[in-house]
């Protein structure tokens, strides 16, 4: 199997998450909340998310609010457990993150 389908231990999800603050694992899923100033930066942020979830051909369940994203995923091909593919995508929400005015 592609390493990156690989479903993750609980020790390598607890190892991976110390380096993402701001991350969690609920109810199965890879999650962050996300706060802006306004609505259009936070539906900014969903656009450029999805950008980015089409380059990694890997999707999270998105929750826009007025000036709230929730983010989380899991890998639905190997059953909805945590995988590389979900961290993978989560570093990289994080490094355009700041770029929206997340406060
Ligand atoms: C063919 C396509 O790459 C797959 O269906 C992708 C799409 N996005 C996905 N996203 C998530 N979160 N899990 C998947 O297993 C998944 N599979």
């Amino acid at each position: 199997m592609n390493a990156q389908l690989e479903p993750l231990s609980d020790k390598d999800v607890e190892e991976r998450l110390a380096e993402l603050p701001g991350w969690s694992v609920e109810g199965g899923l890879l999650c962050r909340g996300y706060r802006f100033h306004g609505h259009f930066a936070a539906v900014a942020m969903v656009v450029h998310v999805a950008q980015i979830q089409e380059e990694l051909g890997h999707h999270a369940e998105l929750t826009l609010g007025y000036n709230r994203l929730g983010v989380a995923v899991n890998t639905h091909s190997v059953g909805g457990r945590i995988t590389h593919l979900d961290f993978g995508l989560a570093r990289r929400i994080e490094e355009i993150a700041p770029v929206h005015g997340v406060r």
